[in-house]
């Protein structure tokens, strides 16, 4: 169990990134959502311990990682948003380097770690191949590969799926999915999509402060029976005790989803309310009566 409590950090210029967090994650994949510049990657450096909070604690099984950083490093994986690979060098030569640093001293448990996580991200047939030369699917999985040497216990990912095809996308879920069976994994994206196919539980990321967080399904359960979906409206056109959550295009037509406790206008429908409604809600600010 990783345990962060009161986490705070404001960097020299002044920007508060994170304020105030607190989380519980257990075994299994959670979701951190949150817009452009809401301060993802800085608690996923932070927890990552490759920067320090101002204040705050995090815990993983109860013992202070803050205090000794090297009690979660030797059992975390990290694939952040970029990351660079040497040029004019193999896979598995990059990974063998990677596994070395990793602390893998052992030449033959070396071997066994690589041959395993190449397997695992479907990479082994391409194992002699340049990492500088792989598409930006297979660099993801090369990502995920190198995060996975060690056999750590808590992963971070940041936004691994950003630039993908769908197609890619799809494997890059599975394979995240299979990961988290028995590891705690904690993904950060701004894609919904990603979040609702594979977190079982999701916290909201607003201006450095966690305005949501619990069973992805309850964060949104509020909202069933609420959502209604017609064509766009300007918001002074529709009843006051509605709120225009997102104003969208399906098929080239403008597309509004409204919360509201009855049908808003003409032409409106009731649709399943999603996670995407939720995250709306909140950076609407509009309060959690309103649903
Ligand atoms: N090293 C830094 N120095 C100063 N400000 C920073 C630094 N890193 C991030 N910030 C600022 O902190 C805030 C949070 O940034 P962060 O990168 O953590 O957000 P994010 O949610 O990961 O954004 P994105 O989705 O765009 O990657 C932003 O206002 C950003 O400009």
């Amino acid at each position: 169990m990783l345990t962060l409590a009161h986490i705070n950090k404001t960097y020299p210029d002044g920007t508060k990134a994170l304020d105030d967090v607190s989380l519980q994650l257990g075994t299994g994949m959670m979701g951190l959502l949150g817009p452009n510049g809401a301060g993802k990657s800085s608690l996923m450096r932070t927890i990552a311990t490759l920067q320090t909070p101002d204040s705050g604690c995090i815990e993983l099984n109860g013992q202070n990682i803050l205090q000794s950083p090297q009690l979660l490093r030797s059992k975390l994986g990290y694939l952040p948003q970029h990351f660079g690979v040497y040029p004019h060098i193999s896979c598995l030569a990059l990974l063998e380097h990677l596994a070395v640093l990793k602390g893998l001293s052992n030449k033959q448990t070396r071997r066994q770690q690589i041959e395993l996580v190449l397997a695992l991200t479907n990479l082994t047939e391409h194992a002699h191949r340049q990492p500088s030369h792989f598409s930006g699917g297979m660099l993801q999985r090369f990502g995920v590969a190198q995060a996975l040497l060690g056999d750590p216990q808590v992963l971070i990912f940041d936004e691994p799926t950003s630039g993908l095809d769908p197609a890619e996308r799809l494997r890059l879920h599975q394979l995240l999915h299979d990961i988290a069976q028995s590891r705690l994994v904690l993904l950060s994206t701004h894609i919904v999509e990603d979040i609702e196919h594979l977190c079982s539980k999701t916290a909201i990321l607003l201006n450095g402060t966690i305005v949501a967080c619990g069973e992805t399904h309850n964060l949104f359960h509020p909202l069933q029976g609420k959502i209604w979906q017609g064509p766009l409206h300007e918001p002074g056109h529709l009843p006051g005790n509605s709120h225009l959550l997102s104003q969208s295009l399906h098929l080239g037509n403008p597309v509004a989803r409204v919360l509201c406790h009855h049908c808003p206008a003409e032409q409106f429908e009731p649709v399943t309310a999603s996670l995407q409604d939720c995250y709306f809600m909140h950076l609407h600010g509009l309060p959690l009566e309103a649903a």
